[in-house]
């Protein structure tokens, strides 16, 4: 029932992607909830990372790689060709594995994006730099330091910093390759939190090797192996009645 009712924000339809001769995706058919967190999990290799990168058109420059079938976004096919990547990558921001801060100061960095979108004003500025920390749970440690070095920051803070980032082009879907895979305990619970706070504005979805995490923290979960989803379901469902033997294996730690 509940599915019914939460709008699908991308839904992909025999999406398949090769590089060069391996066939690194296979028919996969998806939809990710408006709202919601998405997990994708599975076995090093399986296409996580590939497919979450497909939703923002982030795989289009490797040398050699062919993408077929479909990804709708608010029922517009991403890959047509009339789309501008720049406005693409505007509505759905990535955040990747390694904090990557820019070499500049914090302020700096939250407001390269606005900058570059045209937004000149230095109140408007100071208006977006502050809301993006503040929604990224990070503005009370640095609100007196925003004019120092991003790299200044503990690996944590740097992750959080580079949300923050994401946030101020005002993104719809939020992707996440591995955000807390570097990051020590308590760096991850606040990061974690973090997403619980974010789904209640963006839709999000998440790469992650730590299948606790996505019990955790997402309301759906996608299980991946060789370039297929074996399995797609509510969280709940996924870890307590998979339907997949291959995803029982999974789950209960026999592989991967
Ligand atoms: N840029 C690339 N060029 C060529 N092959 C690639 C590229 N990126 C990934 N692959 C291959 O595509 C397959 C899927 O890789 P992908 O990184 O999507 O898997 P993953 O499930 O995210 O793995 P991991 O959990 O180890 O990050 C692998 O066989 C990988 O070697």
């Amino acid at each position: 029932m509940e599915d019914i009712m939460i709008k699908d924000k991308i839904i992909t339809k025999g999406l398949n992607l090769h590089y060069g001769t391996n066939h690194a995706l296979k028919d996969v058919d998806m939809s990710i909830k408006e709202k919601a967190i998405t997990a994708f999990i599975g076995p090093s290799g399986c296409g996580k990372s590939t497919f979450l990168k497909t939703l923002n058109r982030m795989n289009d420059l490797v040398p050699g790689v062919v993408i077929e079938g479909s990804v709708i976004l608010d029922g517009e096919n991403i890959y047509d060709p009339r789309v501008d990547t720049t406005l693409l990558r505007k509505k759905i921001g990535m955040v990747f594995q390694q904090p990557n801060p820019f070499p500049m100061s914090i302020y700096d960095n939250v407001a390269y994006g606005p900058r570059i979108h045209g937004i000149k004003s230095k109140a408007k500025l100071d208006e977006i730099v502050e809301q993006s920390l503040i929604g990224a749970a990070l503005f009370d440690e640095v609100k007196d330091r925003l004019k120092k070095s991003a790299l200044g920051l503990s690996g944590g803070q740097q992750q959080r910093l580079c949300i923050a980032r994401a946030l101020a082009v005002e993104p719809e879907v939020l992707l996440m390759d591995e955000p807390t895979s570097a990051l020590d305990p308590i760096s991850t619970l606040k990061i974690e939190d973090l997403m619980s706070e974010l789904k209640d504005k963006y839709t999000v979805a998440i790469v992650t090797h730590n299948m606790q995490q996505a019990a955790r923290i997402s309301d759906y979960t996608a299980f991946f192996l060789v370039g297929e989803v074996v399995e797609f379901a509510a969280t709940d469902t996924l870890f307590t009645r998979p339907v997949d033997k291959r995803t029982e294996d999974y789950i209960t730690g026999r592989f991967g």
